[in-house]
């Protein structure tokens, strides 16, 4: 007698299925049959070359275009057949933090980060600035930030504020363009830190485009590698670093890659400490 199907695995079930995608551009095709899948709970990554097509990716899962054929799945609903309200319903379960942040200039950060609240909850005013004022402290701002206005912020600053409003709602999905693009160094490890930090403690699935080795090899769980329309790669930084695709070992090679390895392999932290491990 045949066995029943196992139960997907709720660690590891997909949060993001997409299938068989084909994306087009007048002559130029970004997608090609392109498969992908994102699991609940992990920090996934998007890469490639300039132009492959990761932000069309990441624009069709978050319902901002579609594919020209293929299916897209998100936290159990398919977008294909979705109607209008299931496609808001599912809108308000991700926050996405675009690459320039996206923040209203006219309006103090509190007041960004409590506009999604005020625009679909129904909250007492000092409620929603309550809640705006613990998402501001858990992007790791200081509480005098949220009376200052985008204008007067620095670029690590800006991210961190746009990351704030991404949590307002409390999202399952994470979405991130970017999201160390223009930092300096510091600024940028310090959002590497807070990335895991959510994923660690909110429990949150975290997608991202970047093109930062360090995020790379710190904080992703998975990475996939798209080149020619599809994944040519997937897999974390160590499982890449070991296949040959020309695609794929561009990651490894060249001197800013090698010093992001290194960096890795050869943390900070003091030796004999046997409670240190790597992720
Ligand atoms: N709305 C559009 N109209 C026409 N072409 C587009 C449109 N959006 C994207 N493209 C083209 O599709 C291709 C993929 O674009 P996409 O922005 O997804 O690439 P990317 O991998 O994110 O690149 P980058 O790393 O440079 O941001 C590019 O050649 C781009 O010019």
């Amino acid at each position: 007698m045949a066995l029943p199907p196992s139960p997907p695995d709720a660690a590891t079930a997909p949060v993001i299925r997409m299938q068989g995608i084909c994306t087009r551009f007048g002559d130029k095709v970004v997608h090609d049959q392109l498969d992908l899948e994102v699991r609940k709970g992990e920090i996934f990554a998007l890469v490639g070359g300039s132009g492959s097509g990761k932000s069309t990716l990441l624009r069709e899962m978050i319902l901002l275009q579609r594919p020209d054929a293929g299916t897209v799945n998100v936290l159990g609903l398919d977008l294909h057949t979705a109607n209008a309200a299931q496609a808001l319903a599912l809108r308000l379960r991700f926050g996405v933090l675009f690459q320039q942040g996206g923040l209203f200039g006219s309006l103090t950060v509190l007041e960004n980060v409590g506009l999604p609240l005020r625009e679909h909850r129904k909250l007492p005013s000092e409620e929603i600035d309550a809640i705006a004022a613990r998402k501001i402290a858990l992007s790791g701002l200081p509480p005098e930030a949220g009376a200052q206005y985008p204008a007067s912020l620095s670029g690590g600053m800006l991210k961190r504020a746009a990351l704030a409003r991404a949590l307002a709602l409390d999202p399952e999905l994470l979405f991130l363009d970017e999201p160390t693009a223009g930092l300096d160094p510091a600024s940028a490890d310090g959002l590497d830190l807070l990335i895991q930090q959510l994923q660690g403690e909110q429990g949150l699935t975290v997608v991202m485009v970047t093109h930062d080795l360090d995020l790379l090899w710190h904080a992703a769980d998975r990475v996939a590698v798209l080149a020619d329309g599809r994944v040519q790669g997937l897999g974390s930084m160590q499982e890449l670093s070991t296949l040959l695709q020309p695609a794929v070992q561009t990651f490894f090679t060249g001197p800013r890659a090698q010093a992001a390895q290194q960096q890795y392999q050869q943390p900070p932290y003091p030796t004999g400490d046997s409670t240190w491990k790597p992720r």
